[in-house]
């Protein structure tokens, strides 16, 4: 130990005896501090070090207010570190829990910054101190677009050694996958092989994500706020003036829109319904790019929720509590329950109630569970063997209904405060019914001109178009339809680009193209 360090009565290594030539303190000055912080503990030192660097910045004090400036400065002063939040996200839903996460981080007073995961430097991670990653899984167990080079880096050679990162996981995904949350799981796996420790256990929240993530994140920011502030104190944050509020409409808060046209394109004779939407976006402040979607909350058709009551021996004027708001079973299941898709849990769960023997063999096959509840609604799953259920067993079964993502369809140069859709109306006979698709009958059918519809913008920065007009476009529309395509063209006319823009709606395949480059990168 070196001869200027000296045990202070209590054991502690914190009384310094400070050399003289290297302060800028006379010797007095010097007694003085070294008095003054003997008995101090390390966290009360790393407490008294901000609140010095705080006078420092706030200036001499004034003889009128010596010491509150300094205060509260000092009192604003927040710990070195700061937690970084990086989102993996395909259409949006990681994205959202990670912008909540940043809001209470930033409420709880912690620095905080929130990435793109195709904006994040994977090198950066280096000089971190706290990260949590919010992923959604992708594909057949594949990262996100968004997320597939910092994936892949990390698993790279020149991924650094993270000895001091701290982070935290929640991972996204839908457990019909065979891959479930693989993304995060496989998030999780690489920082702790880079050397990083893992400061909470992560989290696989299935397709009702909100309560357990949200949940999570009180534990973790607990978790950040504790460890940051037993960090030394070295940053001040000054005020800042806060900025006017805009109103961010989003999956959670969407905006109220009014359809204005719902107009069938397909001729008299086809057996497709597909319809040319157009809703009324005026006074949203609401702005897209092509490229972006939209999301749409729907509500289920009430000839299905009558047929599923009777179906399970409900009158629906039951009454259920969602969400601590107490309504009757049949508006419960019109606006907040997922009665179209089916899912293998689910098939599982009504095979033990129903004693259905075709669904008991199926829940004992994961693949031929998983293809069947793919390929079937929730009705016809209770229709394979009647049973009579409680209202609040019922909606034991169903999972929260979640909205469903459009490509938007218009320019803003060509249609302002509107945004339109192409629809195809999801259709098919079960035996001698017909079934549709929950939202898509919603937008075709079951919404009259002039209804109300909930909206947000879901923004997507990897489908854009070259930012150079020029430049020539074939777009290729396998099986995504024309919606995006009509888009692209319209932003293309209106500002007058001379780039030649192509568009086929065959499959690369079927064009005998095996190599298409979007933005310079191979597609
Ligand atoms: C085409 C597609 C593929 C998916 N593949 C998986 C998967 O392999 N494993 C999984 O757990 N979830 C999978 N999911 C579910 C998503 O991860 C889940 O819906 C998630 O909430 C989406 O979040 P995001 O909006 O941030 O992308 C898939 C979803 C879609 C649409």
């Amino acid at each position: 130990m070196s001869s200027n360090v000296k045990q202070s009565p209590n054991g502690n290594n914190n009384s310094q005896e400070l050399p003289s030539l290297a302060a800028p303190l006379n010797d007095q000055q010097l007694s003085q501090l070294q008095q003054a912080s003997t008995n101090l503990s390390s966290n009360q030192l790393a407490w008294v070090s901000g609140y010095f660097w705080g006078l420092s910045q706030a200036g001499a004090p004034s003889a009128l207010t010596p010491v509150a400036s300094a205060v509260n400065t000092a009192a604003a002063a927040v710990p070195a570190g700061k937690l970084t939040i990086i989102f993996a996200s395909q259409t949006g839903n990681a994205k959202g829990v990670a912008e909540e996460l940043k809001e209470e981080a930033s409420a709880l007073g912690i620095d905080v910054e929130l990435f793109d995961a195709s904006d994040y430097k994977g090198k950066n991670l280096a000089k971190e101190t706290h990260v949590i990653v919010v992923a959604s899984t992708n594909g057949e167990g594949e990262a996100p677009d968004n997320a597939i080079e910092l994936h892949e880096f990390l698993q790279s050679k020149k991924a650094p050694k993270l000895p001091n990162l701290k982070y935290g996981v929640i991972g996204l995904g839908d457990s019909s996958y065979e891959f479930f949350c693989q993304t995060g799981k496989d998030f999780d796996e690489y920082l702790g092989k880079l050397g990083a420790t893992s400061f909470i256990d992560r989290i696989d929240c299935d397709v009702d994500y909100d309560a357990p993530a949200g949940e999570w994140r009180v534990k973790a920011l607990e978790v950040i706020k504790e460890d940051l502030a037993s960090q030394p104190a070295d940053v001040v944050t000054l005020p800042v003036a806060t900025a006017a509020a805009t109103v961010n409409y989003t999956k959670k808060n969407p905006y109220t829109a009014t359809l204005l046209t719902s107009q069938k394109i397909t001729g008299r004779d086809s057996g497709k319904d597909v319809r040319h939407i157009e809703i009324d976006l005026e006074g949203s402040g609401i702005t897209y790019k092509p490229g972006d979607a939209l999301g749409v909350w729907f509500e289920n058709s009430s000839e299905l929720v009558d047929a599923l009551l009777a179906q399970v021996g409900l009158s629906g004027i039951e009454s259920v509590d969602v969400d601590g708001e107490s309504l009757s079973l049949r508006s419960a299941l019109i606006k907040h329950y997922e009665i179209t898709a089916a899912n293998p849990q689910q098939v599982a769960q009504y095979a033990e109630i129903s004693g259905s023997k075709k669904l008991e063999k199926l829940a004992a096959d994961k693949d031929k569970l998983r293809e069947y509840a793919s390929n079937t609604q929730v009705i016809d799953v209770f229709k394979e063997k009647k049973a009579k259920l409680e209202a609040e067993q019922l909606l034991g079964l169903l999972r929260r209904l979640t909205p469903r993502l459009y490509s938007i369809a218009s320019s803003q140069e060509e249609v302002d405060e509107e945004v339109h859709l192409t629809v195809g109306l999801v259709e098919y006979q079960a035996g001698e019914e017909s079934r549709f698709g929950g939202a898509s009958y919603f937008l075709s059918r079951g919404l009259e001109e002039g209804g109300e519809v909930k909206v947000f913008v879901e923004h997507n920065n990897n489908f854009k178009l070259p930012e150079n007009g020029d430049t020539p476009v074939i777009m290729v529309g396998p099986g995504t339809g024309i919606a995006p395509f009509r888009s692209f063209i319209q932003e293309r006319d209106n500002q007058g680009d001379s780039g030649k823009t192509g568009c086929s709606l065959a499959t690369a395949r079927s064009l005998k193209i095996s190599y298409i480059k979007w933005n310079g990168k191979s597609i």
